[in-house]
This record gives C-alpha cells, sequence and structure tokens, in this order.
C-alpha cells in the first residue's frame, strides 16, 4: 500500500471557533479510510479544506506527493480530487447521461479548451462504463431529477469518478437512505476501492465498522483518535466522546 493522500496539521477558524484544529491522518491507496465524529465534530469542515472549498489556516494537503494546499476546487479536481457532496450536486434538468457526459467531459481538456462532445470518445467510452457499473443503465436516459433518492446518491458518486480520479471524497453518501439502498451503496464502495482510494465522512456506524480498512475519530475539531474499527471501538476516549459511553 502507498500514501495517496497526506493531511498535515490542518485547521481552520471561523470567527473564534477552531472548526479544524491541527488534524494529520495519511489516507492509502485503495484503502478506505473514514471520518467519523459527533455532530459539530468538523468532518465537513475537513472535507472542505481537503477538497479546496475552503482555503486552510493552517497545515497541508498533499496529493501523490504533489503540494496542493490552498488550490481552488477546479485545480484539486484537475490534480485528481474527485468530491460528492452532502448537498446534491446533480442537475436535476439533464438526463442520467448527460448529467456523466458533462462530468466526463473534463478527461477531453486538451490545455483550456472543450474538444467536441461527439469526438469525446474517451469520455463516452467512461460514461458507458460507469452507467454498467452503477446499475443506471435503465435509467440513462431518464432526467436526474425523476430518480429515487437512492438512485440520485448513486448518481452522484458516479458524477464524482467521471474524471477518473486519485481519490474520491464520499460525504454521507447513505444519508437518508433505506436500509436496503445502505446495503447496496455499502457494497458498492467497498468494490469501487478495488480501483480507487477513498475518504468516507460516514454516519451508519453500522457501515463504518463494515467498510472502513483505516478510521479516523475527530471530536471538536481535532483528531480524538485513528486505527482500524478494532482499535478504534476498543478506545476508551472514543467510546465516551462518540459513543456517550466509556
Ligand atoms: N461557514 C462556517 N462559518 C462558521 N462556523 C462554521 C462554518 N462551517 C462550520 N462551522 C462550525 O464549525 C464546526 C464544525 O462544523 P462541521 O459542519 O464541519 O461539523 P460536522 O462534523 O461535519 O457536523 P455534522 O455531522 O453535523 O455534519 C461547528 O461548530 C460549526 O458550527
Amino acid at each position: 500500500m502507498s500514501v495517496v493522500l497526506e493531511v498535515r496539521g490542518l485547521g481552520v477558524r471561523f470567527g473564534g471557533i477552531r472548526a479544524v484544529d491541527g488534524v494529520s491522518f495519511d489516507a492509502e491507496s485503495n484503502a478506505i479510510t473514514t471520518i467519523i465524529g459527533p455532530n459539530g465534530a468538523g468532518k465537513s469542515t475537513l472535507f472542505n479544506l481537503i477538497s479546496g472549498m475552503i482555503r486552510p489556516s493552517s497545515g497541508k494537503v498533499m496529493l501523490r506527493g504533489v503540494d496542493l494546499t490552498g488550490r481552488p476546487p477546479y485545480l484539486m479536481q484537475r490534480a485528481g480530487m474527485g468530491r460528492s457532496f452532502q448537498i446534491t450536486n446533480l442537475f436535476f434538468e439533464l438526463t442520467v447521461f448527460e448529467n456523466l457526459r458533462l462530468a466526463a467531459q473534463r478527461l477531453e481538456t486538451t490545455g483550456r479548451f472543450l474538444l467536441p462532445v461527439r469526438r469525446s470518445e474517451r469520455a463516452l467510452a467512461r460514461v458507458h462504463e460507469l452507467v454498467e457499473r452503477f446499475a443506471l443503465a435503465p435509467k440513462a436516459g431518464e432526467l436526474a431529477g425523476a430518480l429515487s433518492h437512492g438512485e440520485q446518491r448513486r448518481l452522484e458518486i458516479a458524477v464524482a469518478l467521471a474524471t477518473e480520479p486519485s481519490i474520491l471524497l464520499l460525504d454521507e453518501p447513505t444519508q437518508g437512505m433505506s436500509h436496503s439502498d445502505t446495503a447496496d451503496t455499502a457494497a458498492l464502495i467497498r468494490d469501487l476501492a478495488r480501483d480507487v482510494t477513498i475518504l468516507l465522512i460516514e454516519h451508519d456506524i453500522g457501515v463504518v465498522m463494515d467498510i472502513s480498512n483505516h478510521i479516523v475519530v475527530m471530536h471538536q475539531g481535532r483528531k480524538l483518535a485513528e486505527g482500524a474499527p478494532a482499535v478504534v471501538r476498543a478506545d476508551p476516549a472514543v467510546k465516551s466522546a462518540y459513543f456517550g459511553h466509556a
């Protein structure tokens, strides 16, 4: 295993609040690294710092050895950072196919210019691969806005993967899902980890313990603990801060 993402001493303040305070961890290739912690622990802010949505006031973000600290999201994405959002980020008035094609088209960027869509063979091949892999082929011609919640969340992950990122950041991919959609999504994420490094925020502790290779526990902006699922589960500080008992 090699380290894909290195986060070192990352931090940001909002007014008087240290929303993220000196957080460091590594995400290893083809592993699932999951960030957990109570509400307000700083998980989403940490994702925003890593993906360039917010500029850190301290620390570093390195992807495959390249320092990307403080770069805007589009440059992060170009460097190999893929992200799906907690709040849905799809074009509801476009079809499933069109949403994916738009995202995949970035594969065809040559310098600052885009090739015409019909010549984007690599992008089209990627779209076909994704609709199959995400079981969205029967829905390819439907508007994204007409899909079920579970299908929309699945499409979002596919959109984030369209540019063939080195790491995929998934912010609560099972949120609001039924029990069976949650189980399907967990299986899908585990399957994706064969091809892409995954950094996850997830509240469903059953899913977390089941699919994570490495867990980073946050509390009040800081890293409280990290390790394999069994190690984290047994940690007394984690039990008291996160599960509410020691
Ligand atoms: N833009 C902002 N301005 C001011 N404070 C913010 C901002 N974004 C987050 N915060 C604060 O930073 C802290 C961390 O919030 P964050 O949303 O990162 O936590 P979280 O762990 O993702 O929570 P949840 O599980 O509820 O999504 C909280 O105290 C929150 O109120």
